[in-house]
């Protein structure tokens, strides 16, 4: 999804101030975190938007005029590559800017919930963006294969799986998930409990302390656990290669998708796609109309009844939006 915003040039602004670029790296209502080149030094930089303008995500490449050492405004957001959302009932908001794939945490132990894989996978097609889902704690060998029965129904579907153990094989787990990041901006979420923090500072080195100074900064006090943070990583390769960035997210509970329209959501079930235009109706909602293609193909198993329900479970909830 591409959205383009251009603040108007401020009749205030001064004459000199300097003018660069950066990318948002956190975001706490309506002040913002920005790492930026300046005078060939990187500065993390607090900035705001003017007025009261607060469409700004983590990850948003914006253009800046500094108005201090450390401080500058958010004159313009560059054109985006993908936007993520999270959205309830009531409102929408903006959770990650140009994020180009998303990783989804879940482990061998404790267990993890279909509805919340599902609903990832759905925001992640939504957005146009790639999925995987990494399954942690293979070294829980009991639980192992349990866990990768339960998670084919997902490789079927062409989402691949990796496999890793943080604690147990910290450097496999590098050398298994560095390829995917290397260029790519990741965002990566997972239910408590699955080991996205342990696998964040196995990849992030310094992300606690990167996370301190930003609490720091943006005086997010005891809310330091529940906002997002994008963490930029050097390309150990090639430095002429598109930066890495990791993105942390707080909660998967958030993930809501009351803002997906009929037509997005039938779409971002990709196992519909055979059969979509070959219902009776041409403006079949698969629910319960007579002669729908999705409803024979869950009936013959091709599509998983859990997924079927899903989608009526979210079909509901974007009917139910009040903005
Ligand atoms: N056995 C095993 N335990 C792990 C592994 N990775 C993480 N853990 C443990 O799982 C627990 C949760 O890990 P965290 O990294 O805190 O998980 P989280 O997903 O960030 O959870 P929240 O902080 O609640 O969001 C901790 O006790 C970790 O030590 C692993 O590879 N193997
Ligand atoms: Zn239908």
């Amino acid at each position: 999804m591409v959205d383009h915003y251009k603040a108007k040039p401020s009749k205030t602004a001064k004459i000199n101030v300097a003018a660069t670029i950066g990318t948002v790296i956190a975001a706490h209502g309506r002040h913002y975190l920005v790492h930026a080149e300046v005078d060939r030094k990187l500065l993390k930089l607090h900035c705001v938007t003017r007025g009261k303008k607060s469409d700004v995500a983590v990850g948003d490449h914006v253009n800046l005029n500094m108005t201090s050492a450390n401080q500058a405004v958010i004159e313009s957001i560059a054109e985006r590559r993908s936007l993520l959302y999270r959205s309830d009932q009531y409102k929408s908001k903006l959770l990650a800017a140009n994020v180009t794939q998303l990783f989804i945490v879940v482990a061998t132990e404790p267990g993890f919930t279909d509805d919340l894989i599902s609903r990832a996978l759905v925001a992640a097609e939504a957005a146009g963006i790639a999925a995987h889902i990494i399954l942690n704690k293979i070294d829980i060998a009991d639980a192992l294969p349990r866990t990768r029965e339960r998670l084919r129904l997902y490789t079927n579907l062409g989402y691949p799986v990796h496999e890793v153990s943080a604690i147990g094989m910290p450097e496999q787990t590098c050398a298994t998930l560095m390829p995917l990041l290397i260029g790519q901006s990741t965002i990566l979420i997972g239910q408590s409990g699955m080991g996205k923090s342990s696998l964040i500072n196995l990849i992030v080195p310094d992300a606690d302390i990167a996370t301190r100074e930003i609490s720091a900064a943006l005086d997010t006090g005891k809310h330091t656990t529940t906002f997002t943070r994008l963490y930029e990583v050097e390309n150990p390769v090639a430095s002429d290669l598109p930066g890495t960035s990791i993105i942390d997210s707080p909660g998967f509970q958030e993930f809501g998708l009351y803002q997906l329209s009929e037509g997005m959501l039938e779409r971002a079930f990709r196992e519909f796609k055979p059969y979509l235009g070959h219902c009776k109706f041409y403006n079949c909602h698969h629910l319960t109309e007579p002669s729908c293609a999705v409803l024979e193909a869950v009936q013959e198993g091709k599509i998983a009844p859990m997924r079927h329900q899903l989608y009526k479970q979210l079909l509901h909830e974007s009917s139910q939006t009040l903005y």
